[in-house]
């Protein structure tokens, strides 16, 4: 969208600007509304639609495909574009997606009450982040709008940013801070959809741009110190002693700020009762770089088309999926909280029977948390009120289940007393702390139940204002006059038959039109018969309408009874909403306990159905905030898993090879082996393990104890990762860069073909060296793939590096992966088979197969010469020199390796060893080797792409040279 096409939608659109002084005052109206809201583009009611005038309302024509039309009044002719008010969701979506908020003006008083004009207001500001329509949000999910806050220079990396988020649909709000990095960090877990930033906070760009957000500069004023803590008085009591650091209660200020304004500057919004401080070494940090490669939420194709969050999600409700999502996002790192959480999926998973009736009550459950913000801000109709009825009415039958004792003890924890009571017949209660404490935050809320139940109908109208609402026997009066009008309405029922008896015409019948209201109707061949009491009303064409003194006085009873009783329905309705309101805060605690019910007993229906084991935590699992860690190389601290699986691989592949891992703490295992055979997916299961673990759930293994680790760190290699713009190397750098910053001890890397972006040799030297420092400076704990197979000389070096490797099998050609782990180096090349599986043309990959037997030919010669001493050893020197000595496992490796080893043939003093400029072997050699001279096939097989210009060059001169030499 252009900005200028922007600048003239929202706001004042300039045809109405240049109109202003002789608009009617209705378009006045609409112009004063778009003068009050300038970044938004203003709808404005009229009577069923939405309109936009002048150049807003091309912009909606276009955007919302809907026909531009025009409005003639005395002043001038207006382009004008409606939507309709009863289906606005789609059309508001495609205006939020076009990247405007959207301002609502409606009719704020009844339009037949009105004298004049109908006022209107702006009720509501449409904003990715602020949404509350249920249409616009997708079920299950949270959708934030966050602010930042600097305290000093904003850019400095020393500074002190704030960052609050709020849940508007929700009334979840959230305050933290840190460093720049540590806030974006934050934020790419948090995903807003919608960011604000005060005038000095630093620049933060979304990680992506499908998981996008859209940033403005918001009025300064409201990040002021002064402004912000007013702002928040009404939601916490002293906000100054509340929050860590200014920049919080800055941001949270601007954050409400902003919220309240979208919601139509009411004042304070009464259902954000729980702003939540939080530190975020509280939690497992995983950034966006981890979530992604783990492919916790988003699939980038690793094999199967779910993600972690789809295996784990068994929620049946709204409100659980939500909470399982947010544990997911942000796993925890207190030991104790964990085993809480573990024993609590135990005792779920061991009691099948409990669990299932909990799912089956949660599935009737609402968004409990958006309907109590829809009660609280005043918006939720007569069907919200029974959907939260519905849902407080499974409580009662929740706490039953979780107290009855329907299954024997298991992996879910020990039995306590409590089970044991129930067993002899005193009250039952869950066996496990946690699951207590839950049962006990099950406020049944008695009193709302049944001040919802006995006021509000069964099945009643979304409309609130026109009856049907209220139950009868909830108001004496009402019932009244509810009574009055069906009495007068049963009377008029009888009128037909009592008057035609009374007249003896047959043919007379009781009708009622909006217009005349009741009357009597004679045929004209009748109408000699017609009483004296019939007054004449309209006159059709065969027949008289009549009424009676009578019946018109019964049709006003009936009238007023019933327009009366509709206003008295609203009025009850309000102030029932508003006794429910009052309760906001217990009805958010009861979402939080339903939330977590539903999650927990997700993680434990995948447990059971997946079969996953429940982790063992480390005893000395150091909290990672205490700097306490444990001592680097033990093997009692570090990770052991047996026949661990990949949780959303083996969902994808029928016959999933388990393999275990022996991770000490602070090791760095170098995996080795050729491409598909299972590296990737290996390490990924050992850094899911521990993220499930962490959230609190079971895992898919047959054993594990695991540390708790405070960082994840992922780097994935550049042919895993197509990401677009940036050059894919530099940002594999800019990740690296990261990690060898922040990780330390207490963290878990994740290196999958560092270096894989650039030449050879660079790429290898900086694959080491980055082992090399996690391993010496860091101690972090490391999972290291890679194809250089120079790197597996590191175990012999270092004390905590060790080799594993994939291997497969080779017949007749064809390559079966085994996917399983074994210890010590890869040795064999299977790239050359991945490469024809792959359909690399036939040509090329016989080409590929006789470099390979030349390169194992010239290996065998000098492992000759080695065991008669004519050269030494060969398993000695360089390690950049030897590297990829016993085989690599990709073609372009295996070319860059066959270099090198032409120039170790050429003798001392030919070189340093490097691989970068050297040409491709001779031809003299090849034929030695066994293989035919080709220069057309050697140019063919340059990988340009991968190729420094200076490799290409000496390439080119090496193969003119030999040309010339030939010729
Ligand atoms: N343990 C396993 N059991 C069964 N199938 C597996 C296993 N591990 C991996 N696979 C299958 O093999 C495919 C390739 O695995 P993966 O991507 O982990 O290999 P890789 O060695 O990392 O390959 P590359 O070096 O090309 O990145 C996976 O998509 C999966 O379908």
């Amino acid at each position: 969208m252009e900005p200028a096409d922007r600048e003239t939608a929202t706001g004042l659109p300039p045809g109405i600007a240049a109109a202003r002084e002789e608009l009617t005052p209705m378009l006045s109206q609409y112009a004063d509304l778009c003068a009050a809201h300038e970044d938004a583009l203003v709808l404005f009611q009229v009577g069923d639609f939405y309109e936009a005038f002048c150049e807003a309302a091309e912009t909606v024509a276009r955007i919302c495909e809907v026909t531009l039309t025009e409005r003639s009044d005395s002043t001038g002719d207006y382009p004008m574009a409606g939507i309709p008010i009863d289906n606005a969701a789609p059309y508001l979506e495609s205006l939020l997606d076009a990247g405007y908020r959207v301002a609502l003006g409606d009719q704020v008083e009844d339009a037949e009450q009105a004298s004049g004009l109908v006022d209107r207001a702006v009720t509501e500001v449409i904003t990715p982040g602020t949404v509350v329509e249920d249409d616009l949000l997708e079920a299950g999910t949270t959708n934030y709008v966050a602010a930042v806050a600097a305290e000093g220079d904003g850019d400095s990396p020393q500074a002190t940013v704030g960052l609050a988020a709020v849940d508007v649909s929700t009334g979840e709000c959230l305050v933290t801070s840190g460093d720049r990095d540590a806030v974006a960090g934050e934020l790419d877990r948090i995903a807003p959809a919608e960011l604000i930033s005060g005038p000095d906070a630093p620049e933060f760009d979304p990680p992506d741009a499908e998981r996008g957000w859209t940033t403005h500069d918001y009025d300064a004023g409201a990040f002021d110190r002064r402004t912000a803590t007013e702002r928040l008085e009404p939601y916490l009591p002293a906000p100054d002693r509340r929050f860590d650091s200014d920049a919080e209660l800055r941001a949270a200020g601007a954050v409400l700020a902003y919220a309240e304004y979208t919601q139509g500057d009411d004042g304070p919004l009464s259902y954000v009762t729980r702003i939540r401080r939080y530190d975020p070494r509280d939690r497992l940090r995983l950034d966006a770089a981890a979530q992604r490669s783990l492919e916790l939420f988003e699939n980038r194709g690793l094999g199967a088309s779910d993600t972690l969050f789809d295996v784990l999600d068994e929620t049946s409700c709204a409100l659980g999926r939500r909470c399982l999502e947010r544990w997911l996002r942000r796993p925890l790192v207190d030991a104790d909280a964990i085993r809480s959480r573990h024993d609590a999926v135990g005792e779920l998973a061991d009691r099948s029977l409990a669990r299932e009736a909990v799912a089956d009550a949660l599935a009737t459950a609402y968004d409990l948390e958006r309907l109590v913000s829809r009660v609280s801000r005043g918006r939720a109709d007569a069907r919200d009120l029974r959907s939260l009825h519905q849902t407080l009415a499974v409580v009662p039958e929740l706490k039953a289940t979780l107290a009855g004792a329907d299954g024997a003890g298991g992996a879910g924890g020990d039995r306590t007393d409590a089970t044991d009571a129930a067993d002899e017949g005193g009250p039952a209660l869950p066996r496990t702390d946690h699951l207590r404490d839950l049962r006990d935050r099950l406020d049944e809320l008695t009193a709302v139940r049944e001040l919802i139940d006995g006021a509000i109908a069964t099945d009643p109208p979304q409309e609130i204002t026109e009856g049907g609402v209220i139950c009868e026997g909830f108001d004496d009066d009402l019932d009244d006059l509810r009574t009055t009008e069906r009495e007068g309405r049963e009377w008029v029922a009888e009128l037909e038959a009592s008057e035609r008896e009374r007249t003896g015409i047959d043919s007379l019948s009781v009708g009622h039109n909006q217009v005349h209201g009741y009357y009597i109707e004679v045929t004209d061949a009748n109408l000699d018969r017609v009483p004296d009491d019939y007054r004449r009303r309209q006159t059709l064409k065969n027949s008289e309408r009549y009424v009676t003194p009578e019946l018109k006085e019964r049709e006003e009873e009936i009238v007023g009874a019933a327009e009366r009783a509709d206003a008295m329905e609203y009025e009850l309705f309000v102030d029932v909403r508003e006794r429910v309101a009052a309760e906001t805060e217990r009805i958010q605690d009861l979402a939080d306990a339903l939330a977590e019910l539903d999650a927990l007993a997700s993680l434990a229906a995948v447990a059971v159905e997946r079969d996953y084991v429940r982790p063992e935590l480390r005893e000395d699992a150091a909290h990672a905030g205490d700097g306490e860690s444990a001592t680097a190389g033990d093997p009692a601290a570090g990770i052991e898993i047996e026949g661990g699986r990949h949780p959303v691989v083996e969902r994808a592949e029928e016959s999933f090879v388990p393999n275990d891992a022996d991770l000490p703490r602070g090791s760095v295992a170098v995996i080795t082996g050729p491409n598909m055979s299972g590296k990737s997916t290996y390490m990924r299961s050992v850094a899911l393990a521990v993220v499930l673990a962490q959230t609190g759930s079971f895992v898919p293994a047959q054993a594990a104890t695991v540390p708790v680790f405070d960082r994840l760190f992922t780097r994935v290699g550049a042919s895993d990762d197509i990401a677009g713009g940036q050059s894919t190397f530099m940002r594999e750098m800019s990740e690296l860069t990261e990690i060898l910053h922040d990780a330390g001890a207490d963290s878990l890397v994740l290196l999958d073909e560092v270096g894989r972006g650039t030449a050879t040799t660079d790429g290898r030297a900086i694959a080491r060296a980055a082992a090399e420092f996690l391993h010496d400076e860091l101690g972090a704990t490391a999972l290291f793939a890679t194809h250089y197979h120079g790197l597996t000389d590191l175990a012999d070096e270092r004390e905590r590096v060790f080799n594993l490797h994939f291997t497969a099998t080779r017949e007749d050609g064809d390559v079966t992966f085994l996917h399983r782990v074994v210890p010590g180096a890869s040795s064999s090349s299977y790239g050359v088979e991945v490469a024809e599986l792959a359909g690399v043309p036939a040509p090329v990959v016989d080409r590929a197969r006789d470099l390979v037997a030349a390169e194992e030919a010239d290996r065998d010669r000098k492992a000759d010469r080695t065991e008669t001493g004519a050269e030494g050893t060969t398993d000695k020197g360089d390690p950049e020199d030897d590297a990829d000595r016993d085989g690599d496992a990709s073609l372009e490796e295996f070319l860059a390796e066959e270099a090198s080893d032409e120039q170790d043939r050429a003798g001392p003093g030919t070189g340093d060893g490097s691989t970068e400029t050297d040409p491709p072997t001779s031809d003299a050699e090849r034929e030695a080797a066994g293989a035919p001279p080709d220069l057309a096939a050697e140019l063919r097989d340059l990988d340009l792409a991968r190729m420094t210009p200076i490799e290409a060059l000496n390439a080119l001169h090496d193969l003119q040279s030999r040309v010339d030499d030939d010729g």
